[in-house]
């Protein structure tokens, strides 16, 4: 058994909280005490061996800051998201903390709402340490089928632009745009993810597979996305501050929409779909925006 610590006790946390319990010993732990049998004190987490870090990316920068210490922890990285204030990646953050050889990230289809009823899925762990990715994919129960890459940068810009293109997809949902232009707008948006992908070393096959269009078909075509249910919003004319309220969770296609804005400009990149997600959700009108993508 393995002794494994969740930080970060929302519902992505919870989940895997829940499904790496089913074949190893796990306690979690959050900013706010919590009324779980499992739950310990950030002290007693970061003490484990196994660190499962379920923080949101426009807050882990900061945390790790005023709580982190390396001493040897194997580290699961489970956010999706680029980091707005500097457009860094999740593992360029990360790195600075822990080493290469400690850190893997996790990627592919996963609403925490269905691994919490044990529904079955298939996810990535992605290491350049192979063993290192092996240990934590054999962790989890059997419900969840593991998979391992190296591909870092790959799965990861998949994992978080997914979330700006499904936005757009809500967005599409919204306005009633139908099937036809959902379909359209999902496909474009993958090329563009890879497209983007590429200028960052990024393998191709990462974005067929389950980190980029299996969690891109998942996230971009139900309600049950956070991010998809911010396009709802925008399309039905509520204010960013207005459905992040309503919405009461995170949604990480916001601040990455900012993040790749900025990207975009620095390294002078055509990100067409993540523009105009830029755009509306700062006050460009929905219904113009969807017509500039979709029409000649
Ligand atoms: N919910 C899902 O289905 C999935 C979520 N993810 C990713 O997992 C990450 C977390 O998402 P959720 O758990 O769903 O969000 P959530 O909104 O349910 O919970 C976020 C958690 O982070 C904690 N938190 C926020 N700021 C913090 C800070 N400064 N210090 C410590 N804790 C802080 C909150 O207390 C809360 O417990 C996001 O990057 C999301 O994209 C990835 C796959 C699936
Ligand atoms: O990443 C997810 C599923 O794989 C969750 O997506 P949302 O954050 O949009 O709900």
């Amino acid at each position: 058994m393995q002794k494994i610590a969740v930080i970060g006790a929302g519902k992505w946390g919870s989940a895997l909280a829940y499904a790496l319990s089913q074949k190893n010993e796990v306690v979690i732990t959050s900013r706010t005490k919590r009324e779980l049998e499992n739950f310990v004190t950030l002290e007693e987490a970061l003490s484990c061996e196994y660190l499962i870090m379920a923080i949101p990316v426009q807050q882990i920068s900061t945390w790790l800051k005023e709580h982190f210490t390396f001493s040897g922890q194997k580290v699961l990285v489970v956010a999706k998201g680029i980091e707005a204030s500097t457009g860094k990646f999740l593992n360029e953050i990360y790195n600075e903390y822990v080493p290469q050889e400690n850190i893997a990230f996790l990627t592919g289809p996963s609403f925490a709402a269905e691994v919490i009823q044990a529904l079955p899925t298939a996810l990535v762990v992605n290491s350049k340490n192979k063993e290192l990715a092996l240990e934590f994919a054999d962790m989890f129960p059997d419900f969840i089928k593991g998979y391992t890459s190296d591909d870092v940068i790959g799965s990861e810009i998949a994992g978080a632009y997914k979330n700006v293109i499904a936005i757009a997809a809500g967005i599409c949902e919204g306005l009633k745009l139908g099937n036809n232009a959902a379909a359209a707008l999902t496909s474009r948006g993958l090329v563009e993810i890879a497209r983007f992908g590429k200028q960052f070393g990024a393998q191709a096959d990462t974005f067929i597979g389950l980190s980029g269009a299996g969690d891109l078909f998942l996230t971009a075509s139900s309600t049950m996305s956070r991010n998809f249910r911010v396009g709802l919003g925008l399309a039905a004319g509520k204010s960013q501050e207005k459905i992040l309220e309503e919405l009461g969770e995170v949604a990480e296609g916001i601040g990455t929409a900012y993040a790749l804005h900025d990207i975009a400009i620095k390294h002078e990149l055509y990100l067409p779909i993540a523009k105009e997600v830029y755009e509306m959700l700062e006050g460009k009108s929905p219904q113009e925006s969807l017509k500039d993508l979709l029409s000649k």
